[in-house]
């Protein structure tokens, strides 16, 4: 049968990346998903700003929503100072697959704990499975409709603490509307949007970060 994007994907990293070098690892990726097919990764233009909000967060403890290939793990993973790790969910198994490869052959196997399942499943279940009391920083990158019970979710779980950074992707493309009205209104959050594209197009999107207030 056929392979499928991520596979394709994955043999273009083996075949053009660096083994051990996470920057090559993303250029590779970027280079494909501009000039061979289109992705869902975050890309670079929003990848850029997701490295600054990462440099500046600087996070002990931090969560990835939505693996997919692995793209924005290996961004955010780089950018970690030692000691400290990204955990990243996935509930597609042939995605997490992918990713799994893609993240050893960057060399952040390491620093990327990768967890097969369910957001809404993992979440509730993170302090005991990581042995972590709250997280700095969450990437918001799943399915579009999840995001705002996720973040409830992380706050009826105590996940979040006075200063955790919210980041969340495609809030104007594929939409948010729900979460971004939530996190704009709610006085328990200061809410910032950063005016992007959509990953490799002209098309608008951006990020938006949220500082969790207590
Ligand atoms: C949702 C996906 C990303 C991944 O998230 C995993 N996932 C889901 N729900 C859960 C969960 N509840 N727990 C764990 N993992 C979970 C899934 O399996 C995908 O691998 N991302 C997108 O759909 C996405 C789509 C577009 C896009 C934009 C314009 C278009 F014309 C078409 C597509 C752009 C983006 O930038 C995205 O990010
Ligand atoms: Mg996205």
């Amino acid at each position: 049968t056929r392979s499928t994007r991520p596979q394709r994907l994955l043999k273009a990293v083996q075949k053009k990346a660096i083994k051990g070098d996470p920057q090559s690892v993303i250029s590779t990726i970027d280079y494909f998903c501009r000039h061979s097919e289109w992705a869902m990764n975050v890309g670079d233009e929003k990848g850029a700003i997701l490295d600054s909000v990462v440099c500046e967060v600087s996070p002990s403890t931090a969560l990835e929503l939505g693996t997919y290939c692995g793209y924005s793990a290996v961004r955010i993973a780089r950018l970690l100072p030692p000691g400290t790790k990204l955990i990243t969910l996935e509930f597609n198994p042939d995605y997490a697959a992918v990713a799994r490869q893609i993240i050893e052959y960057s060399g952040l196997q390491d620093k990327i704990c990768l967890v097969e399942g369910a957001s809404g499943d993992l979440i509730p279940k993170m302090q005991e499975l990581f042995g972590i009391k709250t997280l700095d920083f969450v990437f918001l990158d799943h399915w579009k409709d999840r995001y705002l019970p996720d973040i409830k979710l992380l706050e009826e779980c105590q996940l979040l603490r006075k200063g955790s950074i919210l980041l969340a992707d495609n809030v104007i493309c594929p939409g948010t509307p729900d979460y971004l009205e939530y996190v704009r209104n709610s006085p328990r959050y200061e809410s910032k949007y950063f005016k992007s594209h959509l990953e490799y197009t002209k098309v608008e999107d951006g990020l938006e970060k949220s500082v969790f207030l207590g």
